[in-house]
């Protein structure tokens, strides 16, 4: 009677409608069809041994199929999308005065590409959710060991008192006051106007206060005498070497930390864990497990929410949307985590460097199966802290944590810190299991596919929600070299767990479904299926300039295949994008970005793997920058691809728009000059088509070789590099 009839306290809904997801299975079965025909046109009308173009008939044809396999894998995402709706009424009026603690994680690692007023803003906009004080903690962690970023956290423990007072009475959103100041004031709002310039000038002079700061390039001593915690920068400490660092900023046991309305504050930690240069320290992995240590003898709430520095809160209620999941009576046992989509606050109107593509896939990876589950969880994810800490899901072990209220209670804010710092040292992990069994898994730079792959493992179903307003904003890569060193990470780290014995079919085999295991090939798997690309992108145009085909004519039936898988493939995906709100132009950037990080990111993934796998180099983890120049951002801003150094991958980039274009006019020429009889014509045809469309995609590319003069112009080295490279690639024989 306590749960109103049973109501749950949320719902899961299948995305598709019946007819729709019959066309589906349907238009699925034509391709698979289509597939499995062209494979057979490969095998029976390969060229004799001797003829020429054989060699170049093998690689297609293991090219379409890895495509192949690989489409069959991207089947299981979308045969079964379901959507969740969460009831936090509902939540309120059963559980309010029972609600459980909290405990927010941020992670920051270098105060220069993560400025520390940006960090600021995440941890504020966390601190003032819209959920009881006394039941929220918030940590920094802050792998740069930086005075400055310990600065602006003081700073920001200060600021919170006029802060969220300011949020809770005018209601407003989102909460990381830099966002929130960046809007003009609105009279809609219902704020009033005196309190928003009066609390706005408060923050810009915060902001200045900490910017100057870091500008110096030292703590003044007048600030350094207001907190023992600057003490600890006493001696000289390099980011790579140094003791572990906690202080307890805001003390949410006592009764004196309290706003300007005299409310009780959150908790609020900074955290640097103990650094030393011969060991390994695991990049975000091995910060958040000792951010789980280290709450743990704070507050060690049962509930865990991991945001990375850019990441605010856009959604003040997102955690009570969370906990819906976790507290339903029916479903919420067994619910291990709940991620949320990376969303970004800085991407351009039609998102130059698909930024969101991570996000459109994870939407199908939501709906694996009928109890859903998302196959990561990174930033933005709540997670259930003894499922993070390596706890089974059984239907008896639902012991929740031991409170730590009675340990806690009366002691001296130093002795929890020193009690803390004795597990942020790295000597702590060598007796446990962290990383193995405990906490995030170690050794792969994307620890959030491989730790959600064991969570599920262990019998817990995690949660992916996908809700209409964003509940966290991050940043966005903003150059192209950012977006696919990036995208390099991400690929690298997922073969590598395919490799590993990770490797989702075997570590996963009777404790996932199938369909589970395929969808996390689909990240996994992308770093081997970039060589077929880089075969189509190649093969088919040196081939044209040879005069070698490698497709069907096209009045031959077997033309029909390829035809058809071609475009409805494009076709669905371009409305699969329309009906997720991306703009046609947005869909057409996709396609161009897809082709960069398929023959760079994803093609020096794969190579670094094998290099790696043999023991020739180690595992790191490239941290994506956060701040750009000024004429950067306005270029990025215009949606101008972004070039500027001569990175080998904008060689490869460079190289294959100039052969495609080489071949296409070539192709062209042959055709108009009518040398070829109607057969070899009608042999180019394909050809020249796909020759045409990577140069129509490759427009941009050549406006930054040729016709661009500003910085961010695709500098001459590399502009001869490729051109000696397609020189001299024509030049040679092709078998
Ligand atoms: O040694 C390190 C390196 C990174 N970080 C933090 O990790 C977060 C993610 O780093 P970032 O460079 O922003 O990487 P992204 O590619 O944007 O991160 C995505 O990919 C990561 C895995 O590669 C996941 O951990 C993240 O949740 C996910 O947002 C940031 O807050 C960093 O401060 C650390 O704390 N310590
Ligand atoms: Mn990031």
């Amino acid at each position: 009677m306590n749960t109103e009839n049973g109501l749950s306290l949320f719902e899961t809904k299948a995305a598709k409608g019946g007819s729709s997801a019959v066309a589906y299975k349907f238009f699925a079965f034509t391709v698979f069809v289509s597939i499995i025909l062209i494979w057979l046109y490969r095998l029976i009308c390969i060229p004799g041994a001797g003829e020429g173009g054989r060699w170049v008939w093998i690689c297609m044809f293991v090219s379409e199929i890895l495509f192949g396999l690989y489409w069959i894998i991207t089947q299981s995402v979308r045969w079964n999308v379901v959507h969740r709706i969460p009831f936090k009424n509902r939540l309120s009026l059963r559980y309010e005065d029972k609600l459980p603690e909290v405990d927010v994680f941020v992670c920051t690692a270098d105060y220069v590409i993560e400025p520390p007023t940006l960090v600021i803003n995440t941890v504020l906009s966390a601190m003032s959710y819209n959920y009881p004080p006394e039941k929220l903690s918030i940590y920094l962690s802050d792998d740069g060991g930086s005075e400055f970023t310990f600065y602006a956290l003081l700073e920001a423990s200060e600021f919170a008192k006029n802060w969220l007072p300011f949020c809770k009475k005018f209601k407003v959103e989102p909460r990381a006051p830099a966002a929130y100041f960046e809007r003009n004031l609105d009279l809609q709002d219902h704020v009033s106007a005196q309190e928003w310039f009066e609390l706005k000038k408060l923050y810009e002079d915060m902001k200045s206060r900490i910017e100057t700061v870091v500008q110096k390039g030292a703590i003044p001593k007048e600030i350094k005498e207001k907190h023992k915690g600057f003490s600890e920068w006493n001696s000289k400490i390099a980011r790579n070497d140094h003791q572990s660092i906690v202080q307890i900023l805001i003390d949410g046991r006592n009764p004196n930390s309290v706003d300007i309305d005299g409310y009780l504050l959150p908790t609020l930690v900074y955290m640097s864990r103990e650094k030393r240069p011969q060991r390994p320290h695991h990049f975000k992995a091995g910060s958040m497990n000792a951010l789980i240590r280290v709450s743990s003898k704070i507050s060690n709430a049962p509930i865990i929410l991991n945001l990375d520095c850019d990441m605010y809160s856009n959604d003040s209620d997102a955690v009570r949307d969370a906990l819906c999941f976790f507290m339903d009576e029916k479903q919420g046992q067994k619910t291990s985590y709940v991620q949320y989509p990376q969303r970004y606050h800085n991407i351009t109107k039609n998102d130059i460097y698909f930024s969101v593509a991570r996000v459109t896939h994870q939407i199908e990876l939501a709906g694996i199966d009928s109890n859903g589950g998302t196959l990561y969880c990174g930033t933005g994810c709540f997670h259930r802290r003894v499922s993070l800490c390596g706890m089974k899901f059984s239907e008896d072990n639902r012991s929740e944590l031991k409170s730590v209220k009675d340990e806690i209670e009366g002691r001296p804010i130093e002795e929890l810190e020193e009690a803390s710092k004795l597990v942020a040292n790295c000597s702590y992990e060598e007796g446990t299991q962290w990383g193995k069994e405990m906490g995030l898994v170690y050794g792969c730079p994307v620890e959030d596919i491989v730790t959600g792959l064991t969570i599920q493992c262990r019998g817990w179903r995690p949660i992916y929600y996908n809700p209409s307003r964003y509940a966290f904003l991050g940043i966005a890569a903003t150059t192209l070299d950012q977006a696919l060193v990036q995208h390099k990470r991400w690929s690298e780290g997922s073969f590598q767990i395919f490799l590993s014995k990770y490797c989702p079919f075997i570590y996963g085999r009777g404790k996932t479904k199938l369909a589970a295991q395929m969808g996390y090939c689909v990240y996994l798997l992308r770093a081997p299926i970039s060589l077929a690309t880089l075969c189509y992108a190649i093969a088919p145009s040196l081939c044209l300039l040879h005069g070698i085909h490698v497709f069907p004519e096209v009045s031959s039936l077997w033309f029909l295949p390829f035809a058809y898988v071609f475009v409805t493939k494009y076709a669905y995906g371009l409305a699969e994008a329309l009906s997720c709100g991306d703009t046609l132009k947005s869909w057409w950037n996709s396609q161009r970005i897809w082709l960069f990080r398929r023959t760079t990111s994803y093609f020096f993934a794969f190579i670094d793997t094998i290099i790696r796998q043999l023991g020739f180099s180690q595992t790191t983890f490239i941290i994506t920058a956060k701040v750009v120049d000024d004429d950067v951002m306005k270029r990025y801003e215009n949606e101008i691809l972004e070039f500027g150094s001569s990175s080998i991958m904008f060689t490869i980039i460079a190289t294959i728009a100039m052969l495609n274009i080489f071949s296409f006019l070539w192709g062209i020429m042959r055709v108009v000059l009518a040398a070829e009889s109607t057969r070899a014509f009608q042999q180019f045809i394909p050809s020249i088509i796909l020759s045409g469309l990577l140069m129509m995609i490759n427009i941009p590319v050549y406006q930054a070789l040729f016709s661009r003069n500003d910085k961010g112009r695709i500098t001459f080295s590399v502009l001869w590099k490729s051109v000696i490279i397609v020189s001299v690639a024509s030049l040679l024989p092709i078998y």
